[in-house]
């Protein structure tokens, strides 16, 4: 039998629309609303669409949002004046710089320029460091932050399972480790992390109950990587050309999906699954971030 789906875009709108009962009941016993700042720098089409996705989407939720856009060739100084001063922005609770940044601008500087309490996107290295070393009062970023939702939400707890991430990002890899080593709910699960220097990939991702593919390339994972009934989440989203579509492109996991579905009892769709998850979970970071906000 072919694997359920683990629907990120129905799981997403759950969420959102969680979301969006809590600002309302927040704006009701405060009077002010949870506020988010995109940050865009440069015109690269999928971080266009993918901030574009941020503010509609927090819009929807009833979170105050304001996307800047600043050309390509903005020097690093402008960009920590910019973040500066939405640190010092009383309206603004979440701050979200678009990654990746153009070649002239050291993103590690920029990121540590964001005041902790702020960083919607968990990058910050005070908050790698709290969820490193299993923190639970911590914004953790939005990937990896949507795959233990995504786990939870379909009775698939990581709690006992043997986890193995293929990626070692920054933004997916890492933290997903982290969160899957964690104590209490979404975590105490056993975790290898593998990577694109890892000999023979095949032999660790056939350990896997749970198995998470972040690596950014189609393919790395077929189905005789895999365990049969394994979970499989997909993390990657990549374009592929497609001459013959509208958009001239179609999008892939990094994960042969058709192969696969038929060994794994529960998989991710690209697209639909993971990405949808990525958004919510800033949203919902921006509304904790509001919330402490008020505590302080
Ligand atoms: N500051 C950040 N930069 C980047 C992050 C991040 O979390 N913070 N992650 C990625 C890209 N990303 C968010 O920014 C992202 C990727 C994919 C999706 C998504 O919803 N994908 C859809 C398909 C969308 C489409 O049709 O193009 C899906 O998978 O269904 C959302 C966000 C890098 N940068």
């Amino acid at each position: 039998m072919p694997a359920q789906l683990i629907s990120g875009r129905e799981i997403a709108a759950t969420i959102r629309s969680d979301l969006a009962e809590r600002v309302a009941r927040l704006k009701a016993d405060t009077g002010r609303v949870p506020g988010l700042a995109t940050v865009l720098v440069g015109e690269d089409p999928a971080s266009q669409s993918y901030v574009r996705m941020k503010n509609s989407a927090a819009k929807e939720a009833g979170i105050h949002s304001e996307q800047i856009t600043l050309p390509a060739d903005t020097p690093e100084a402008e960009l920590l004046g910019l973040v500066a001063g939405l640190n010092a922005n009383p309206d603004i609770h979440g701050i979200l710089v678009q990654l990746p940044l153009p070649g002239q601008i050291d993103e590690q500087k920029v990121l540590e320029a964001i005041d902790p309490a702020k960083d919607v996107d968990g990058f910050h290295p005070v908050n790698v460091g709290k969820l490193s070393t299993g923190a639970t009062d911590v914004l953790a970023p939005c990937t990896p932050w949507g795959v233990i939702q995504m786990l939870l939400r379909t009775g698939n707890s990581p709690r006992g399972k043997h986890c193995v991430v293929v990626g070692r990002s920054n933004i997916v890899g890492r933290p997903m480790a982290s969160l899957l080593l964690r104590r209490g709910e979404g975590g105490d699960a056993t975790v290898t992390v593998a990577h694109s220097r890892t000999p023979d990939l095949g032999a660790i991702t056939r350990q896997a109950d749970i198995l998470i593919v972040a690596v950014g390339r189609p393919d790395t994972v077929t189905a005789d990587m895999v365990r049969p009934g394994a979970v499989v989440i997909d993390v990657g989203v990549n374009r592929v050309d497609a001459p013959d579509t509208d958009r001239g492109y179609r999008l892939v996991g990094d994960v042969d999906f058709d192969g696969v579905r038929e060994v794994a009892s529960w998989i991710t769709p690209v697209p639909g699954g993971v990405g949808p998850m990525t958004i919510t979970m800033l949203l919902s970071n921006t509304v904790d971030a509001f919330e402490r906000s008020l505590e302080r």
